[in-house]
């Protein structure tokens, strides 16, 4: 076959799987709308059987999650379960709209890896505003300023993040969501810096300390300054052509900044885990974690008591944080994580027997297990 016979013959290949695709995206839109159609309906319906100045919560993320969890169950490829659950995720962010606006504040500012977070949980249709500090998302969404809230929680490398879990020791806010991101560190420069001048490097803790051994290795001699926040490091290098920043993608991408190298986290599984804070309970969505707060006093044996009915009624611990309390000089506040929902049977068991040996029980929360 000569070239422009074959050129041609590509052409008219091509052409047939084109007009196929047009096709299919037509019914696809077509869908795509009655979809949303449906999606209205019940916002009629949640409205119409609201009771009088009861606020309608449009919002449900325990059916958002069966929802997502179905579509990859069912999934027969050749998409991935999980870029498949995304594309389903943006539909759902988008009819969500529809119905009604979600209003999300989240840890800034805008480039952090907490946007993304927000993003990743909501999807690009919900409304979202930074907030200079973890105190200030909740604030927000206390005041009723927006409906919710995204913080980050425990990072796989460095452990907790203190703030978070002390405004819960305040707050009466609910987690209603966890989201799970992979986080991967860059090293940022500008169009003014110096490759062989570099003698300062800005991030915040949490990424410096993510990035200890890489910085060892390269920058050994680069003083590292901690700022509130990755993109505030992306921010500062802007002018100054002796410094270089720690950051994700985003942050990048938002200040116009290249990246010179690129995935400098010590651990490759490095992950971090955030929060999701409104003012309303969740129902069940059948693969569910509890979240909970338990004041004891510091005697011997408390941590045992503490434990002890989880493992007799078969209820899998997550996670156990200690932090100590801010009243008591001696006491300590645990935050535990299990799987379970406080409608299980199993669950309430647990809770009401560690209720008789706690000083103070709290809890912030059952909420889905992250699904993507
Ligand atoms: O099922 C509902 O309650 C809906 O509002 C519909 C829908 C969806 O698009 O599937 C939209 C928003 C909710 O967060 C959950 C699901």
């Amino acid at each position: 076959m000569s070239e422009s016979e074959s050129s041609s013959t590509e052409q008219a290949q091509l052409g047939v799987l084109r007009d196929n695709i047009d096709a299919l995206d037509l019914q696809i839109a077509e869908l795509i709308n009655q979809r949303a159609g449906l999606a209205q309906q019940v916002a009629q319906v949640k409205h119409q059987f609201a009771q009088p100045g009861e606020e309608v919560v449009y919002y449900r993320p325990e059916r958002e999650a069966q929802v997502l969890r179905r579509i990859m169950e069912q999934n027969k490829g050749p998409l991935h379960d999980e870029e498949l659950a995304r594309l389903f995720r943006e539909l759902m962010s988008a009819c969500l709209a529809l119905e009604k606006p979600t209003s999300v504040a989240y840890l800034g500012p805008e480039g952090t890896f907490t946007e993304q977070a927000a993003l990743k949980h909501f999807g690009h249709s919900a409304m979202t505003r930074s907030m200079p500090a973890i105190g200030d998302v909740f604030r927000e969404v206390e005041a009723g300023v927006v409906q919710y809230g995204v913080v980050p929680v425990e990072n796989s490398t460095e452990g907790v993040v203190n703030h978070t879990l002390d405004n819960f020791m305040t707050s009466g806010l609910k987690i209603c969501g966890e989201v799970e991101l992979r986080i991967h560190q860059n090293l940022l420069i500008s169009d003014v810096t110096k490759l062989d001048g570099i003698t300062r490097i800005y991030s915040h803790s949490q990424s410096l300390a993510q990035c200890r051994q890489w910085l060892d290795t390269h920058y050994p001699l680069a003083e590292r300054v901690a700022v509130n926040s990755n993109a505030e490091a992306a921010r500062r290098i802007k002018g100054e052509w002796h410094s270089a920043a720690i950051a994700g993608e985003l942050a990048a991408q938002q200040y116009g900044l290249t990246m010179l190298s690129e995935k400098i986290e010590d651990q490759p599984d490095n992950s971090t885990r955030f929060l999701i804070i409104g003012a309303e309970a969740v129902p069940a969505s059948g693969d569910d974690k509890t979240s909970i707060m338990v004041a004891m006093k510091n005697e011997p044996g408390a941590l045992h008591s503490l434990l002890q009915p989880f493992e007799e009624f078969g209820v899998d611990l997550t996670r156990v944080e200690t932090r100590p309390s801010k009243t008591g000089v001696w006491s300590y506040v645990f935050f535990i994580d299990f799987t379970g929902h406080v409608e299980q049977e199993s669950v309430k068991q647990a809770l009401a027997k560690v209720h008789g040996c706690a000083s103070d029980l709290k809890i912030l929360g059952s909420y889905p297990k992250a699904v993507l």
